[in-house]
């Protein structure tokens, strides 16, 4: 049986910078956030859905989906976002299973912010918290995506809160440091999930 390791996190955490350590180390990633614009693509269901329901200025001139539209219309509207989940929730984790199924690095790294949200720490053998103070998860994320800090608050509401995640976390990355300091606690757990596979294999 594959091990695999669920990564998860807050908006802004820091859980590509650590999935992207792992993924040099030879570690294959499969990443919800990817999964969910695989999963929109144009010709997809799911993108014919959304633009029906929310109607064509939900897509770009090109034919595909207008992320930062439907980011406004979702996280100032519960019952849009309620919507959305339900629509493409169920096609992220067929797709996310599949992907599993495909991995062959020693052990396989599911990336998703909402990992314990939406139940998926079931197809984990551990579950890592990648954890920033608040503060410095809302700054990161302005200053990555040009976001209004109003919008990054109502996405950290919808999801778990710092401390309801840490109580599922088996292991904890702390990145409220350096870049480097990251990637030493990256190189720490990854011997240790070595070695746990190694031993899961006797
Ligand atoms: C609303 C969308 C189009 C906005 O796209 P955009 O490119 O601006 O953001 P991106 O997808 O990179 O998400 C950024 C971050 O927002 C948070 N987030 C995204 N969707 C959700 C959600 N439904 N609930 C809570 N937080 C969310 C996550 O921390 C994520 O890492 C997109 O986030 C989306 O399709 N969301 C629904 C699918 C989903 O739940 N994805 C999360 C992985 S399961
Ligand atoms: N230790 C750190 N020091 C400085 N910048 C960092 C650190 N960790 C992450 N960052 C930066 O902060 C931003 C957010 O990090 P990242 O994109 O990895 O978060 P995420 O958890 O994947 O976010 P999301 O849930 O939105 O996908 C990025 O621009 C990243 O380069």
């Amino acid at each position: 049986m594959t091990y695999v390791v669920g990564v998860t996190g807050g908006i802004g955490s820091g859980k590509s910078a650590a999935t992207a350590e792992f993924e040099k180390l030879g570690i294959t990633i499969v990443d919800a956030d990817v999964v969910a614009r695989q999963v929109v693509m144009p010709g997809t269901p799911c993108l014919q859905a959304i633009a029906e329901h929310f109607g064509n200025q939900l897509l770009t001139e090109g034919g595909e989906l207008n992320r930062k539209a439907l980011r406004q219309r979702v996280f100032s509207n519960p019952q849009e976002k309620e919507w959305l989940n339900k629509l493409l929730h169920p096609a992220i984790r067929e797709e996310i299973i599949s992907q599993l199924e495909q991995a062959d690095s020693p052990y396989v790294i599911l990336s998703a912010p909402l990992l314990l949200e939406n139940g998926l720490e079931k197809y984990c053998q551990r579950v890592l918290v990648i954890d920033a103070p608040e503060s410095l998860q809302i700054s990161r994320t302005i200053q990555r995506d040009d976001s209004p800090k109003k919008e990054v608050e109502a996405i950290m509401k919808a999801q778990l809160s710092r401390s309801e995640r840490l109580k599922k976390a088996n292991d904890v990355l702390n990145n409220d440091g350096s870049l480097e300091q990251l990637e030493q606690q990256v190189l720490q757990l990854h011997q240790r999930y070595l070695a746990a596979t190694v031993a899961q294999e006797k």
